[in-house]
């Protein structure tokens, strides 16, 4: 067990490597009992620097996962009609079985309207209405991955949300609001706050929380002062230099448990993906394992 400061780290590296392992098992088990391989596709409109990176990450792991990519570069000019052709394509190709579209994708482009041309049984990536309704009511789907991924990581630590008080600060369609609704599923108590929240109601509801998401994609926002002593700490900030969205060496002198950036909640994003590809091939291919 590595610990900072006051606080356990959270190893988002290690947890993410054993359900890759274990996705990659049932990955090759598939292939075994039906001859397919199971296949993401990834859609990647222009080229900007950090979704390069994070599509090539994603391809990377599904190779040493044994599960097939096939990859979908798009220019920087493409419009909402070519990308949401591109995605019915795959939805309507039966050799891929989960689909994602990295985010963001240029201005112009009605991003809703491209995630909604996912079909929801290939959406591994979580961002379909659809998806998001079913995580919602506790029904089966996908989750969005970041979220899904936070959720694993607080089981793995043993932290069970039930009648604590959890705020997660960021509200963004793929990360903030479906995070709260797993909090709120599993029965935590929960506060969102925003680009609105004024900055003191932001700290009141931080130091009162029990466990903290930060979504908010600014770095080193979540001050350690406001942490409350023995918190549970997830940074899902994605920040240029590999910076998180609270301040760790402060937050960690007060933290229970805390994810670190790099190694936390990134890791756990792609493994969740992967996990989910697997899911959608066994089902899509009637081979769930007995
Ligand atoms: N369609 C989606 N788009 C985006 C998502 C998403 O879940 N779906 N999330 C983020 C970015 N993201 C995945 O796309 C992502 C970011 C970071 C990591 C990660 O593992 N980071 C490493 C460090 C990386 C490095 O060393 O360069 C870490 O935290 O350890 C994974 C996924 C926005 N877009």
């Amino acid at each position: 067990m590595s610990t900072t400061a006051n606080a356990r780290l959270m190893d988002g590296s290690g947890i993410a490597r054993r359900l890759v392992e274990e996705t990659a098992a049932r990955a090759a088990d598939l292939t075994r009992r039906t001859g397919k391989q199971p296949c993401l596709a990834t859609v990647l409109v222009g080229e900007d620097p950090a979704s390069v990176t994070y599509v090539r990450m994603k391809r990377a792991r599904c190779e040493k996962a044994g599960i097939r990519s096939h990859h979908v570069e798009l220019p920087a000019a493409t419009t909402t009609e070519e990308l949401v052709a591109t995605l019915r394509g795959l939805s309507d190709d039966p050799d891929v079985h989960g689909i994602l579209l990295q985010h963001p994708v240029g201005r112009h482009i009605d991003e809703r309207a491209a995630f909604e041309a996912i079909a929801p049984g290939k959406d591994v990536d979580g961002v379909t209405t659809s998806s998001f309704a079913a995580m919602s009511f506790g029904l089966p789907g996908f989750v969005s991955c970041t979220p899904g991924g936070i959720m694993r990581l607080l089981d793995a630590y043993g932290v069970d949300p039930a009648g604590k008080r959890a705020v997660v600060v960021g509200r963004s369609a793929i990360l903030g609001k479906p995070a709260g609704m797993l909090l709120l599923a599993r029965n935590a108590t929960v506060t969102y706050c925003h680009s609105y929240t004024p900055a003191a109601d932001l700290s009141a509801a931080v130091r009162e929380a029990d466990i903290v998401v930060a979504a908010v994609g600014r770095a080193r926002f979540i001050k350690g002062e406001d942490i409350k002593p023995g918190a549970v700490v997830v940074d899902a900030g994605y920040n240029e230099g590999n910076v998180g969205d609270v301040d760790f060496e402060a937050a960690a002198e007060r933290a229970g448990l805390i994810t670190p950036v790099p190694g936390g909640v990134g890791p756990m994003t792609i493994a969740t993906l992967l996990s989910q590809t697997v899911d959608a091939a066994e089902r899509q291919l009637g081979a769930a394992p007995a």
